[in-house]
């Protein structure tokens, strides 16, 4: 097949206003399809003998062949040359010693102490996307196809070549600066905001158009992310399908000598040349997309009486396991939102949940958390750990009383990451310097406020008067 001299089919140069102003495609789960070229769809089968402007059908699976239909997903890429076209698999070098695909007694330790890192800093020398992303906990084994790992990541530089995960689907969640996206499906802008879903398999490369970016990666092993089942909130509210954009077929015809694919498998790092541009995808269709999600367009539900609700009515998207109601990994946002339950405590109750809960701040304040809890830090409170709001919090509420009224929780978004399988935590995490040791102390000033007789409590017990 004759191959072109390079060229795309939009500006070469990542522009500003071309990534700003790029089209996408609505809805979730959806069987998309996108041609960059009239006519480059094969219109009756998948895969015809001879493909329309002679490129290679190829299918990628997100799930077994025969997974469910209501499960089943898959896509169809029609592209100038097949992924396989490559030179062999090499461990990369210099290894990556800061990923984790399989948590064990070797690769990670075990604690219940309740942890809060304060906010990594911008690294010091050139550090692209792949390089800068480091394990933070996790639990199971991609090997096993059950679990998940919580990575973060800390960048400066765009990637030259290409990322394919093959581990599991990520969701990444940047906290500073915009991640700009090409996938074998086409190209997203991903704003701090903002998450994007990237499946397991697809190539993928970030270029960071605003210089020191920094997130939060949620990997799950084995299963994909779902919206959650509205029950009797009815047929509307929460992430809405509609909101979620997938892109739009894009592809460039370059020769490019050297091209480098990274591999993650089994939380090792492999590389492998070739001498083309692996988003050569002129035309696909199919559900196995990656999606990205303003959580600016979540519709919230809670309480208009009394008491606080469980965090999972803010459940943006869930990642099952076989057992009913029972989440590898839900992930769920503390977003803007009136607060107006009476005689109420409406910050976060004090608890200790079978689920572990790692939880970072994209921006603003969190809720429970007075002082420490920064944008672009983190904490982990695990299976059975005690944790709530902090002394100053909890003051502050109590000496609101009872005539709080509506109040507006504005310029915030926190989030959770909550699996039923207890995270191992990486060695590196725990001996960070911005590990916090002192996070227990924001509890430690919590009084007694008991007496035995009622009426000389300092607090009052309120008698619940409904009308
Ligand atoms: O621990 C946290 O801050 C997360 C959380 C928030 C909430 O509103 C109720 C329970 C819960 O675990
Ligand atoms: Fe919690």
């Amino acid at each position: 097949m004759a191959e072109n001299p390079s060229h795309s089919n939009i500006d070469i140069e990542s522009t500003e206003s071309s990534w700003s102003n790029l089209r996408y495609q609505s809805g979730f789960g959806n069987n998309f399809s996108s041609e960059a070229k009239p006519g480059a769809l094969p219109g009756d089968q998948n895969n015809p003998l001879l493909c329309p402007y002679g490129l290679y059908a190829e299918q990628i699976s997100g799930t077994p062949f025969t997974a469910p239909r209501r499960l089943n997903q898959r896509s169809w890429l029609y592209r100038i040359k097949p992924s396989v076209t490559h030179e062999p698999f090499h461990p990369r070098s210099p290894p990556h010693h800061r990923l984790v695909g399989d948590f064990n007694t070797s690769t990670s330790s075990t604690t219940p102490t309740q942890l809060r890192w304060k906010p990594a800093d911008a690294p010091d020398s050139p550090t692209d996307f792949v390089d800068g992303l480091y394990s933070v906990c996790g639990a199971g084994s991609s090997f096993l196809r059950h679990g998940f790992a919580i990575h973060m990541y800390t960048a400066n530089k765009s990637m030259d070549g290409a990322f394919c995960n093959a581990d599991g689907d990520f969701l990444i969640v940047p906290q500073e600066g915009r991640l700009w996206i090409t996938t074998e499906c086409g190209k997203l802008q991903v704003s701090p905001g903002e998450i994007i879903v990237l499946p397991q398999g697809f190539r993928f490369s970030i270029n960071l158009p605003d210089g020191p970016s920094r997130g939060y990666v949620a990997e799950i092993f084995g299963t994909h992310f779902q919206l959650p089942d509205l029950g009797p909130i009815g047929a509307n509210g929460l992430a809405g399908e509609r909101d979620f954009l997938s892109p739009i077929a894009w592809f460039e015809d370059r020769i490019h000598p050297g091209y480098t694919i990274v591999q993650k498998f089994g939380g090792e790092l492999f590389t492998a040349k070739q001498d083309f541009s692996p988003f050569n995808v002129v035309a696909w269709h199919g559900n196995y997309v990656p999606y990205k999600f303003d959580l600016n367009k979540f519709c919230p539900f809670n309480t208009v009486l009394i008491d606080h609700g469980d965090p999972s009515i803010n459940t943006v998207l869930t990642a099952p396991t076989d057992k009913p109601g029972v989440a590898l990994l839900d992930f769920v946002i503390f977003p803007p939102r009136w607060l107006v339950a009476e005689h109420t405590f409406r910050p976060p109750y004090y608890h200790r949940n079978c689920m572990s809960e790692f939880m970072g701040l994209i921006y603003g304040q969190y809720e429970a958390k007075a002082d420490g809890f920064l944008p672009g830090g983190a904490s982990l409170h695990s299976c059975m750990t005690p944790h709530g709001p902090d002394t100053k919090t909890y003051e502050a509420t109590i000496a609101h009383g009872e005539d709080a009224g509506p109040s507006r929780i504005r310029g915030t978004m926190a989030f959770m990451f909550e699996s039923s399988l207890i995270p191992r935590v990486c060695q590196w995490s725990l001996e960070s310097p911005h590990l916090d040791p002192d996070y227990y102390q924001c509890w430690i000033g919590l009084k007694s406020h008991f007496s035995c007789n009622e009426t000389d409590a300092p607090i009052k017990g309120n008698s619940v008067l409904r009308v």
